[in-house]
């Protein structure tokens, strides 16, 4: 018989697999509020307009070729990347002190910096927040960091445990890497204010903490991509250095290309060029490469003024719809009279909102109502619209009553 044979069957993946589940749902009425995915008013996947002009100009162009990418990716988008999240005038880049490199995607991003860390930094040990994105905890661990946790959801007040959060910072061996949603964090839809967030700086500089910064949702939680990049640039500002991966999945829908970046900001130009030799050691072998059709569409965009201004508008819009889902499921609960406090749905930010339903409630739903959703109770609010809102709300109104 096989060599295979003695293999085990692995679960469905905690976020992807509830749209495995969605798929084999005949139901009219099934909803999928499981990934992280924008869709429409009328429920369909978007491409931005920006995108398809973008690729329109790059298949007119009959100068482009197939050729391999270097090992750190598409240089002009590299930059354009950097410039994106640091700001244009960051000092970090007028200095030439950030090295970038394309990279697949947020999870391609976040995987290099961790096996780059897990080779060239002192500690190995990195804190994540509790909750976090399902797939932070094995991403560094399977690139041989150690992971541990800091508060950070307080179920109570469904708002920023900030004490826990200092805490457990505070606690951590100096030097600790710790990772850090820079906005909209997932999935719990809570953020640190700025004050908060320089207190967290304060801390960290004054512990020597590593920031790994996971940048999946510029411009979608405020619509601004400048006010987005906030927290992140508070600590390039201090001269600091830290590591951020970027994801351009939701903010310009290029899910399916896997298009992302991570920079590494350091203290002068002679590190980050040592540096950039060093990730240049972990791609090569991990996939050579990366892709170049995603990367040219966002470089054509972001290095184009108007293409850029145009992307702004698309992404703002994007955000406003997802606000206005917010809105319309708190009003639905409060016009059913749902028992509890609902007024996490309209003040937590980014895709998703965090409900505080339990494992239970939520296959409940599942079950009866047909509503797809991952079981820690978060639900994407891009999948909804105002044809669903009320399908949902019934769904919770039944499930907590
Ligand atoms: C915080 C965060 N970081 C990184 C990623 C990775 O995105 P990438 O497609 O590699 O650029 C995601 C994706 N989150 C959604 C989709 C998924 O789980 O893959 C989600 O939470 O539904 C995040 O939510």
């Amino acid at each position: 018989d096989s060599v295979f044979a003695h293999v085990v069957r692995a679960p469905e993946d905690p976020i992807l697999g509830v749209t495995v589940a969605y798929n084999k749902d005949s139901s009219p009425v099934k909803v999928n509020l499981g990934v992280g995915a924008y869709r429409t008013e009328e429920g369909k996947p978007l491409v931005l307009n920006v995108v398809r002009r973008a690729e329109q100009m790059l298949v007119n162009d009959t100068s482009r070729v197939k050729e391999y990418l270097s090992i750190t990716g598409l240089a002009d988008f590299n930059k354009l990347s950097a410039k994106l999240i640091f700001g244009a005038d960051s000092p970090a880049i007028k200095e030439n002190r950030v090295t970038t490199v394309q990279c697949l995607s947020g999870t391609g991003s976040l995987r290099v910096g961790a096996e780059f860390l897990a080779r060239h930094y002192h500690e190995h040990t990195i804190y994540i927040p509790q909750p976090t994105w399902g797939n932070h905890p094995k991403i560094f661990t399977l690139a041989g960091l150690s992971v541990k946790y800091y508060r950070y959801y307080d179920p109570a007040t469904r708002g920023l445990d900030f004490q826990g959060l200092l805490d457990d910072l505070t606690a951590a061996p100096s030097g600790a890497i710790v990772l850090l949603h820079a906005c909209a964090h997932n999935p719990t839809g809570v953020d640190p204010t700025i004050d908060q967030w320089e207190e967290i700086r304060k801390l960290m500089r004054s512990k020597g903490l590593l920031p790994f910064f996971d940048s999946a949702y510029q411009g979608f939680a405020s619509g601004n991509l400048d006010a987005d990049a906030q927290s992140v640039r508070m600590f390039v500002a201090d001269g600091g250095e830290c590591l951020a991966a970027q994801s351009y999945a939701k903010n310009m829908g290029l899910y399916g290309e896997r298009v992302g970046a991570l920079s590494i900001v350091c203290k002068d130009s002679n590190v980050a060029s040592k540096v950039e030799s060093q990730l240049k050691m972990v791609i090569r072998p991990m996939y050579s490469n990366p892709p170049i059709h995603g990367a040219s569409i966002v470089a054509t965009i972001l290095k184009d003024r108007q293409m850029y201004d145009e992307w702004t508008v698309e992404l703002k819009a994007m955000a406003n719809r997802i606000i206005s889902m917010r809105q319309q499921l708190y009003d639905a609960m409060q016009a059913r009279g749902t028992s509890g406090d609902w007024s996490h749905i309209i003040k937590q930010i980014g895709m998703f909102t965090f409900t505080g339903l339990n494992v239970e409630q939520v296959s409940f739903m599942t079950r009866e109502y047909h509503v797809y959703m991952t079981s820690d109770g978060r639900i994407s609010m891009a999948g909804l619209s105002s044809r669903t809102v009320p399908h949902l709300a019934d769904a919770m109104h039944a499930a907590v009553t």
